[in-house]
């Protein structure tokens, strides 16, 4: 099936499509053409949410009490829906938020690829055997399922993320209620059809869109939902926290960064470009594991930053689904706004703008911004301390690879950091000081791999891990078993 642009999309509640109570939608627009409506979606009430509540409880005792292999079966037919859909699920994430085609089929790969993990999940061992002091008595763990888990989700992957929540939250054995960023719940709608082709019992996974403080707050105030997993912003995350603890809810939270690179002075230095340029500006800058801050030590800085203007300035913006595009435009309205503060903000604390930073002429109806460069940037300043969420990079000039770590750790985010070097001693100081969940060597700070943990330190999350088996750890609670004759 092709894109149809202006669709209205429905709630997923108990196996059925669902108009919400409200009877109100809001639209989807494109990011890179904001007359396009990309589809209509549900404006729904606490009442929808207390429909699919319900529907999730009551599917939730079958759904556990079946086997882990059976429920792998369902997560591969979802898998095997979602790759006949590829190529309209991906261009309807590019219309909806504006990453390039190429880079949404990609996405979109990695969520087949992710349903396919956790499908074989279902087969692996979940506890240990652990001896007893009383000799004639078994004592072993064992994992449990929540129960019902909501899933709140940004709209920067708006297919990955939400199934690198959802499959592990099924495969051992909870029941799911989905709540997408407004900005893409068209993509999150298309996602939602593949797990209804995959027939799964009704009530085992639901949808529900509308406001995070209409749906994402009920989310955290509702007694049936056990646990709460979050990818998003500081200020969402902090309140699910609070709300969560208030009612003994469990969550997980993963939120900003500010990732550096640091740049050695024995780097390849158009190995280190690349993976700037790309760690920093493919998906227009909007991941949590974008590179930043661009620390780089004197003896190389002036060569780096020429070679990187030199490739920035060949950069192609536009619309997503132009296959000459490298960088699409901001997600909405709102994130083009505050890249565009946050570089006035460099200019005015004084940093210099080498490149970039500008809505580029005769893009009036997209969300465009040229992907910025900013050289003087002091560790204090603005765009070297907030998430900007953008295509912004900070040069900060270091003389020695001490300055140039501590300088790295100067932050209240700890997502990922990479650096680039041929020194084995400033590889492994990096790997064992540097304070982030993902630190990569000679490889830029994006690019999660779906089975290896994922999550961050200091502000960056709730140091819980997700992806891989880690994810086991949030999704379950462990039982202790003592038995004896
Ligand atoms: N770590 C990451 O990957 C991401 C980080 N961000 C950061 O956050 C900034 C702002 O982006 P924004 O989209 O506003 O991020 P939010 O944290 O507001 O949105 C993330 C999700 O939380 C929901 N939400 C919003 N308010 C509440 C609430 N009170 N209770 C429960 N859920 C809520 C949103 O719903 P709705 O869409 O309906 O508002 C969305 O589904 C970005 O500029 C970026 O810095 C943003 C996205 C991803
Ligand atoms: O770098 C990646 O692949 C994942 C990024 C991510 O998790 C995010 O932006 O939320």
């Amino acid at each position: 099936m092709a894109f149809q642009a202006g669709e209205t999309t429905l709630n997923y509640i108990n196996g059925e499509w669902t108009s919400s109570v409200t009877g109100e939608v809001d639209s989807s627009i494109n990011p890179s053409n904001k007359s396009e409506v990309v589809g209509y979606i549900q404006r729904s009430s606490r009442v929808d949410l207390d429909h699919a509540a319900a529907a999730a409880k009551q599917a939730s005792t079958a759904w556990r009490k079946l086997s882990g292999a059976a429920r792998g079966e369902y997560l591969y037919k979802i898998a095997n829906a979602l790759e006949k859909r590829l190529d309209e699920v991906a261009e309807t994430m590019t219309r909806e938020m504006g990453k390039t085609f190429p880079e949404a089929k990609g996405e979109t790969a990695r969520g087949i690829a992710i349903l396919r993990y956790y499908a074989g999940e279902g087969m692996r061992k979940v506890g240990d055997v652990i001896p007893s002091t009383d000799s004639e008595a078994l004592m072993f763990t064992t994992r449990v399922p929540l129960g019902v888990v909501g899933v709140i989700t940004p709209w920067n992957f708006p297919v990955a993320i939400p199934i690198w929540k959802i499959a592990p939250a099924l495969i051992y054995g909870n029941t799911v209620i989905l709540k997408p960023a407004s900005e893409t719940a068209v993509t999150a709608a298309k996602l939602m059809e593949c797990f209804h082709e995959a027939n799964l019992p009704a009530g085992v996974i639901n949808m529900v869109v509308g406001s995070g403080s209409e749906i994402g707050q009920g989310i955290i105030e509702h007694k049936s939902i056990n646990g709460i997993t979050f990818t998003g912003s500081n200020a969402t995350g902090k309140r699910i926290a609070m709300g969560a603890i208030a009612r003994g809810a469990k969550y997980q939270l993963e939120m900003g960064g500010k990732n550096p690179v640091i740049v050695a002075a024995d780097a390849d230095l158009d190995l280190a470009v690349e993976a700037t340029i790309s760690g920093g500006l493919r998906s227009t800058g909007q991941k949590c594991t974008a590179t930043s801050r661009v620390i780089v030590q004197s003896a190389v800085y002036e060569t780096f930053k020429q070679k990187l203007v030199e490739r920035v300035k060949q950069l192609k913006v536009g619309d997503g689904m132009d296959p000459q595009t490298w960088l699409g435009p901001c997600a909405s309205e709102s994130q083009q706004q505050t890249v565009l503060s946050y570089v006035e903000k460099g200019i005015s604390e004084g940093a210099t703008l080498l490149f970039g930073g500008k809505v580029p002429d005769g893009t009036g109806e997209g969300f465009y911004v040229e992907p910025a460069v900013f050289d003087n940037v002091k560790p204090d300043m603005t765009i070297a301390k907030e998430e900007i969420f953008g295509p912004v990079l900070a040069l900060i000039k270091v003389d020695t690879f001490e300055e140039a770590l501590q300088t790295a750790n100067d932050s209240e985010f700890g997502l990922s950091a990479s650096i680039f070097t041929k020194n084995i001693g400033n590889m492994l100081a990096f790997v064992n000081d540097m304070e982030a969940g993902l630190v990569r060597v000679n490889a830029e700070s994006a690019g999660v791999e779906l089975q290896a943990p994922f999550g961050g330190m200091k502000q960056s999350s709730s140091h819980s891990r997700e992806q891989g088996q880690a994810a086991i750890e949030f999704f379950t609670s462990i039982k202790t078993v003592f038995v004896k004759q």
